[in-house]
């Protein structure tokens, strides 16, 4: 599978903060979710996979090519989906189909009518009357109208109701049938990733703690359960995070297949959910990753 993105080694360093060593691929065709605490580098990331910021050292390609050298030609084919209004306030979408629609080789005026329509969306209304959901549907219509191949997405579903972002959801969803668009969004909801991800990246403090098929992660994290005496050094290895009293214990481990062969049905084993598995691996990093 081609990956989309490539990061290789990227750092960036602001005087507070900074990403390090990044190793990031986004694969083809795939819903990729970016998720991370606030402050982690996610926004950071996508400007740097936007060439907003460039990177201090390491390198980027995009569709296997750099900014340096294609700008152009990645711009064309990147989409960038947002909530907030860039326009002018007093412009509605004929307006903004004039502005935007020269401004992109492949852009397609009927494309733009029919998503339009497709989101029940106003034409002559102001975008300053739009709702956040309204402005993210405009911003998802204009990189569907230019054929972006590669829509880029920052916490897409924030803030919307449970109804406009399941539609939002299901909107993204269906983009992905004809298999030629990739997706990458940030969010903090993980209910969304369950619902259309494929894969997830995770950062924490500037660092990606993994980016992997969420088959995969589901398959090396459980949560385990059994009776205390069964803890020693060895086993306590495998877990990234235990509670335990006198007689009982509660962990997750990131390698199911270990704990199993070794405890096998001593233990009870169950599916962590996407949230376990980043609550306890965000607390674990600092010691096992
Ligand atoms: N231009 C900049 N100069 C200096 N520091 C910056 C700059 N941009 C971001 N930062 C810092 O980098 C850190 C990461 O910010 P970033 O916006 O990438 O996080 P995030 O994961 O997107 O957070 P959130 O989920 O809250 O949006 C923050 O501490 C922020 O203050």
């Amino acid at each position: 599978m081609e990956n989309i993105v490539e990061f290789n080694n990227v750092n960036k360093y602001f005087k507070d903060f900074s990403l390090e060593n990044i190793n990031l691929q986004v694969k083809q065709g795939q819903i990729t979710g970016f998720v991370g605490a606030n402050g982690a580098g996610k926004s950071t990331t996508m400007k740097l996979m936007m060439n907003l910021l460039q990177p201090d050292t390491g390198e980027i390609k995009v569709f296997g090519k750099d900014y340096a050298n294609h700008e152009k030609e990645l711009k064309e084919r990147i989409g960038f989906v947002y909530d907030s209004n860039v326009f002018y306030e007093s412009l509605n979408l004929k307006d903004i189909r004039k502005i935007i629609g020269p401004a992109y080789k492949n852009w397609s005026d009927s494309k733009f009518y029919d998503y339009i329509k497709k989101f029940e969306l106003p034409l002559n209304k102001a975008i300053k009357t739009f709702s956040k959901g309204m402005l993210m549907k405009t911003s998802l219509a204009m990189a569907l109208s230019h054929e972006a191949e590669f829509i880029m997405m920052d916490e897409p579903t924030a803030g919307l109701d449970p109804v406009f972002r399941r539609e939002l959801l299901d909107i993204l969803k269906e983009m992905m049938e004809d298999g030629r668009r990739t997706i990458f969004f940030s969010t903090h909801i993980t209910s969304d990733l369950e619902r259309i991800a494929d894969n997830i990246t995770f950062i924490q403090s500037g660092k990606i703690l993994f980016n992997e098929s969420i088959r995969d992660i589901q398959e090396r994290y459980a949560l385990v359960k059994g009776n205390a005496n069964l803890i020693n050094h060895d086993i306590e290895k495998y877990f990234i995070s235990m509670e335990r009293s006198s007689t009982e214990f509660q962990a997750i481990t990131n390698n199911a297949e270990e704990v199993r062969s070794l405890l096998g049905d001593q233990v009870v084993m169950e599916e962590a959910s996407l949230e376990d598995i980043m609550f306890y691996t965000k607390g674990a990093s600092r010691q096992y990753v």
